[in-house]
């Protein structure tokens, strides 16, 4: 059981259930007529995308790209990797970045700079933000849930590659870490 590791439950099940669907009411009539390329980053956006797209009801089409700052730990390396670039033209287009969590923004400044520098249009959309943990200025159009500055794992979220599959976001017990 995974539950027995978890220290509390920061956002439920239910909770992101129900933004998720607001935030595609949103886009919905945000994207109507442009059909975006919905833009996930491995891994952690997967189960917040497969919720979210869900609740767009227009044209859309949808991509994937792996970057990667976490190497195993909690804390960011500061070097962000591309390992797996978008498959689809993107001069011109209408991109909307689905991401888990922007924490120290690294990530996702990254991600804008390159993709425009590609001639896109770019919009985030993230399920989870931590302002206090911003170390550069980057920020999303959408957010699900402002959390405090808590290492946080489940929906998407990894500690060592696991838990990703809690389906609520929470924070695990100190002895986890000492395992
Ligand atoms: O704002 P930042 O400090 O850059 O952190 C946010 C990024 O960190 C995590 O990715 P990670 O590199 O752990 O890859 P993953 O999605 O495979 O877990 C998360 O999925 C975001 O992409
Ligand atoms: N799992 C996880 N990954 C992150 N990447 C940036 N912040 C976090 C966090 O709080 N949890």
């Amino acid at each position: 059981m995974l539950e027995k590791d978890i220290e509390k439950v920061l956002v439920s099940e239910e909770q992101i259930r129900v933004r998720s669907t607001e935030l595609g009411e949103i886009l919905t009539a945000e994207y109507e007529g442009k059909n975006p390329l919905v833009l996930g980053i491995l891994r952690g956006s997967v189960p917040f995308m497969a919720e979210l797209i869900k609740h767009i009801d227009c044209h859309m089409e949808m991509d994937f790209m792996t970057v990667s700052s976490y190497h195993g730990g909690t804390k960011s390396s500061g070097e962000v990797k591309l390992i797996m670039d978008v498959d689809t033209a993107i001069r011109g287009r209408d991109i909307l970045i689905v991401e888990d969590i922007i924490d120290t923004g690294r990530t996702l400044k990254y991600l804008k700079e390159l993709l425009e520098h590609r001639g896109a249009k770019v919009k985030i959309v993230t399920l989870l933000d931590k302002p206090e943990g911003r170390i550069v200025d980057i920020d999303a159009q959408w957010t699900g849930f402002t959390i405090p500055n808590e290492f946080v794992v489940g929906f998407g979220l990894d500690y060592d590659n696991n838990y990703r599959n809690l389906p609520y976001v929470g924070v695990l017990k100190e002895e986890v870490y000492s395992k």
